[in-house]
């Protein structure tokens, strides 16, 4: 059961081709402050740590159980078919989908305080028939929310996205004064009850070079974002922008905010990824449930190897323990 100081969280393994299940394992190597269970099929977990040489034991999960250094408590989940790293099956993407669906259930129930992810592969699952963008938009829908919002931590950063996994020609017309609120919103209530900041400054970028240069490079900065800036503002909400995507991130400016809404994907994430990957977090916001991921995929050039860096799941764990603590804070 999850106590007051002392979360039991799921860590679900990803994909069982890449490098979730051998870096679920390491998690091993530390004391937490928390109850960590990897959910994953415990064979395939044994064999990766066989593999890379690990001493680290598997011991079958039992709630209540207290966890024990050199050992990962493991809530088994078979695979549909034996996984080989490095090497996609799409057989087994039923098997990765049942991971997060039976994390969702045990956060509903109260059997665990959050979840963190550990990395799928989006193609493979679309591969075997199921539409499949990403854990933000899976857990969304499995948890009936009509919109969250990703935000990535790290390098001194936050950076949430007003659109997630959708091709960049689908940007312009997804991007609606309706959504742009609601993410906003979401934002900056999940900024203070998440995050403890009391009155969140947010930069929010333009769409277009140069915020659209008055309107002679776009008009989505006259036409949709400032108004619901301005909305919003009017309301109270501490809000710069829209601003220039090249300049945003220089520090002077970034230091004057306390997160960035960027308008896509590759107009924000690469600039973080550059200051902090593998030590960054991705986190949901806006979900019923707390969700923490690493800033990383699926890593198949690596599986198998011990080589892949935990510092990432090991900074998303660090992340949901912190926001399970400010959730009973406010509870
Ligand atoms: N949280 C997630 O589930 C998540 C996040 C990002 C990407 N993905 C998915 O992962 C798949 C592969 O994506 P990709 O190839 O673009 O990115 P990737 O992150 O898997 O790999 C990019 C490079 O980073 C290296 N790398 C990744 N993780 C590392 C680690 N922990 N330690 C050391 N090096 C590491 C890889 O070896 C590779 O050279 C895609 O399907 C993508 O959508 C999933
Ligand atoms: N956009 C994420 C990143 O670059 O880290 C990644 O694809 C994972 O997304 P989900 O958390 O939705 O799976």
């Amino acid at each position: 059961m999850v106590t007051d100081d002392f979360p039991v969280l799921a860590i679900t393994s990803g994909e069982p081709a890449g490098v979730g299940p051998e870096l679920c394992a390491s998690l091993a190597d530390r004391q937490w402050p928390a109850h960590l269970v990897v959910l994953g099929d415990a064979e395939l977990i044994e064999e990766r740590l066989a593999r890379i040489g690990s001493a680290v034991q598997v011991r079958a999960y039992q709630p209540g159980l207290a966890p024990e250094s050199g050992m990962i408590d493991v809530l088994h989940q078979p695979l549909a078919s034996p996984a080989v790293a490095g090497e996609l099956n799409a057989d087994n993407a039923p098997y990765v989908l049942a991971l997060l669906d039976r994390a969702v259930q045990g956060c509903v129930s109260g059997e665990f305080a959050g979840i963190v992810t550990a990395p799928v592969h989006k193609g493979v699952i679309c591969d075997a028939g199921v539409p499949f963008t990403g854990h933000t938009e899976y857990l969304a829908e499995r948890t009936s929310t009509p919109l969250v919002v990703m935000m990535l931590v790290g390098g001194g950063m936050r950076v949430a996205l007003a659109t997630t996994h959708l091709p960049l020609s689908a940007v312009p017309a997804a991007i609606t004064p309706a959504l742009l609120e609601q993410t906003l919103r979401i934002v900056h209530r999940d900024l203070v009850s998440r995050f403890g900041l009391d009155a969140p400054r947010i930069l929010v970028a333009g769409l277009n070079p140069h915020a659209g240069e008055g309107g002679h490079m776009g008009r989505e900065e006259i036409e949709v974002i400032t108004p619901v800036l301005d909305r919003l503002r009017a309301e109270g909400m501490l809000l710069v922008g829209p601003l220039p995507a090249d300049t945003l991130f220089v520090p002077h400016t970034l230091a004057q905010g306390d997160a960035v809404l960027a308008m896509y994907h590759d107009q924000g994430l690469p600039v973080l990824k550059h200051a902090s990957f593998g030590g960054g977090v991705n986190v949901t916001l806006g979900l019923p449930i707390i969700r923490t991921s690493v800033d990383h995929g699926t890593a198949l050039d690596l599986a198998g190897s011990g080589r892949a860096d935990p510092g990432s799941l090991f900074a998303a764990v660090e992340l949901a323990i912190s926001m399970a603590a400010s959730k009973r804070k406010s509870a």
